[in-house]
């Protein structure tokens, strides 16, 4: 099972500039929203003066209703506008807030797309699904509400403060004294609530990446008999993620709590000051009142702040994880030198070494060239470093020592990747193909092209028969990871792609690997065909692939152990006739058991 990572304590100081430096990206009208809060916010005071002069007005100095009246309409005026002020900065902060989603969202997904597809370690798809989607979705709360309110718990105790020490100063002393204990008594919390939010965090994606491995793997578990067991495992993970999210909303509960006590507290406190003195004639009616009035409104914000508080927690828990991946390093974007265009492409390998994270070298010092306009297959025992030398070849990993180089000059390392990859087609072991029709899926390496384009691509991958035999042929809709199709049917789809994108160069990646004999078979001829005057890198696991190759290089802990024309190889003795032979016992051993 996996193991969450240790919670940072405290990662709030460096995380919440960091919010507010991309909240800047919307600056206008994120300040724009703040403005209009805070006036709106301000307009209560007016009302409240309204108010009170009203009250004061009618009951201690027998003003009659038309002397009012424009009180009254001031009033009402008051609250249409503090009305509309509230639902435009509403709607402005949700507005800036999609935006600065939507910006994270694409720098996100850019940053992966840079940073290639083998993912860093203890990463996974589940993992960075779940962080771009709930992630950033956890964001909104931070800018819609919580920055705005963070204005307002400045702007309107103050200014209330302001206005009432010169009507009483007992009352703006009591409110002085009581008002910061709520900030500080957040703070206080703040700590705890935010390891429970990182925990809480943690446990999500936890579980999206457990459910994402059981939906995968639902086949085998069920084929092993372990269906329930898992479902058990689901359901602790579960629990436990709702005993951290309980224990989460138990301290929002509890701050809220607290803190409608400190307010009512220091309301009761000055209302009753204020009973006494007025009973004893110290002080009018009117600044009387109008504290008392304006007492809850210079604690609403501050109130507000307990709630705002708890998406802030939420934010950063999620924002930690955003930022993690954003500051995973990206190999730096190479401009400028771009593959040549006309002949064909010789790729030479020196001194190639490479080492995953764990340090051990997988490349160690690999050597070899593949002719231009020839096939070379890439063979050797399982963790001979096949796939990674794939993956080099592809510009997906950089090499930490040696070389690449196109047509004896150009590294590759210097080379922009896009205009690489521009130049050859890959086929894997298991092609991805997307939700969509076939016809889409065939051209995604050139949208543009016609329809017969199309079919003649699919005709020298020997998919033409099986596509057209279906009802809606090209547009077929297939499910994601092409589902509705065999696995031979979706190579097949996979070697089309490659024959309508025409590259220089064709790396295939074991893609006979998954196929019976009769698949293989017309793979392996559809290859051939696409190979001509190409040059071909094929890691091949069946060495009947190898076979029809010009050349054979054998790989053996990340070195070539030798190379040749496979009949010179099948001569030597070496490890590829040894593996031949053992291949051949292995295939004599099916065969009598069936
Ligand atoms: N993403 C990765 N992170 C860490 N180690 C890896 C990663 N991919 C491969 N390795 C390790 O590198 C070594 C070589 O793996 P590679 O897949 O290149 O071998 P291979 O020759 O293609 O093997 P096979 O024929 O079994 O597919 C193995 O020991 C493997 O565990």
């Amino acid at each position: 099972m996996r193991r969450l990572p240790v919670p940072v304590r405290n990662m709030s100081a460096r995380i919440d500039p960091r919010l507010m430096a991309e909240g800047r990206r919307t600056r206008g009208a994120l300040y724009a929203s703040i403005g209009l809060g805070v006036v709106a916010a301000l307009l209560v005071i007016a009302q409240a003066v309204l108010l009170a002069r009203v009250i004061d007005g009618v009951a201690f100095r027998h003003q009659s209703l038309a002397m009012v009246a424009p009180l009254l309409w001031g009033l009402a005026g008051l609250f249409l506008l503090r009305a509309g002020l509230s639902y435009v900065s509403e709607v402005i902060a949700f507005k800036a807030a999609g935006e600065i989603k939507t910006y994270l969202r694409q720098e996100l997904l850019g940053h992966i797309l840079r940073r290639g597809p083998v993912p860093a370690a203890g990463e996974n798809s589940a993992d960075l699904a779940g962080t771009m989607i709930e992630g950033v979705e956890a964001l909104e709360p931070y800018f819609s509400r919580y920055v705005p309110q963070m204005a307002l718990v400045v702007a309107v105790p103050l200014a209330i403060l302001a206005l009432v020490f010169p009507l009483d100063w007992i009352s703006g002393l009591i409110l002085l004294v009581t008002g910061p204990l709520i900030p500080v008594f957040m703070v206080f919390i703040g700590y705890r609530a935010e390891a429970i939010n990182q925990r809480q965090w943690q446990k999500l994606l936890l579980m999206s990446s457990h459910f994402l491995d059981m939906l995968q793997g639902i086949t085998t578990l069920k084929l092993f008999g372990r269906a329930r067991d898992e479902i058990a495992i689901v359901a602790r993970i579960s629990d436990d993620y709702r005993k951290t999210t309980m224990a989460g909303v138990r301290i929002a509960f509890l701050t809220s709590a607290a803190l409608e006590f400190f307010a009512s507290l220091a309301i009761a406190l000055v209302a009753v000051i204020f009973g006494v003195r007025l009973l004893h004639g110290h002080i009018d009616f009117f600044p009387a009142f109008l504290v008392l009035l304006l007492a809850p409104e210079y604690f609403v914000p501050l109130r507000g702040l307990s709630t705002h508080y708890h998406a802030r927690m939420t934010a950063i828990a999620a924002a930690r994880r955003i930022f993690e991946v954003l500051d995973a390093p990206a190999p730096a974007a190479v401009e400028g030198v771009v593959p040549p265009m006309a002949g064909g492409l010789e790729i030479s390998c020196e001194n190639l070494e490479f080492s995953y994270a764990d340090g051990e070298k997988v490349l160690d010092g690999l050597s070899c060239v593949f002719p231009a306009g020839r096939i070379t297959a890439v063979v050797g025992p399982s963790g001979a470093g096949k796939t990674t030398l794939a993956r080099v070849l592809l510009g997906f990993i950089q090499p930490q020592a040696g070389h690449v180089r196109i047509n004896g000059a150009l590294d590759l390392a210097g080379m922009a990747a896009e205009g690489w990859w521009e130049s050859l087609a890959w086929v894997p072991q298991n092609p991805r193909l997307f939700h969509g029709t076939i016809a889409a899926n065939v051209r995604l390496g050139r949208p543009d092209a016609d329809s017969a384009a199309l079919r003649e691509a699919a005709r020298a991958a020997r998919a033409l028969d099986f596509i057209e035999a279906l009802p809606q042929g090209f547009e077929t809709v297939i499910g994601g990871l092409g589902q509705g199709l065999s696995g031979g049917q979706i190579q097949r789809i996979a070697l089309a792609r490659a024959f309508l994108k025409n590259p220089k160069l064709l790396i295939l990646d074991e893609a006979t690997a998954n196929l019976d004999m009769e698949s293989e078979a017309l793979v392996l001829d559809a290859i051939m065909d696409l190979a001509v005057g190409r040059t071909v890198i094929m890691i091949a696991h069946r060495l009947a692939m190898a076979e029809r190759a010009d050349t054979v290089v054998v790989l053996q802990a990340g070195r070539v152990a030798e190379s040749g024309t496979p009949a010179q190889l099948r001569a030597s003795g070496g490890l590829y006739a040894a593996m031949r032979n053992a291949g051949r016992e292995e295939a004599e051993e099916i065969s009598c058991a069936i």
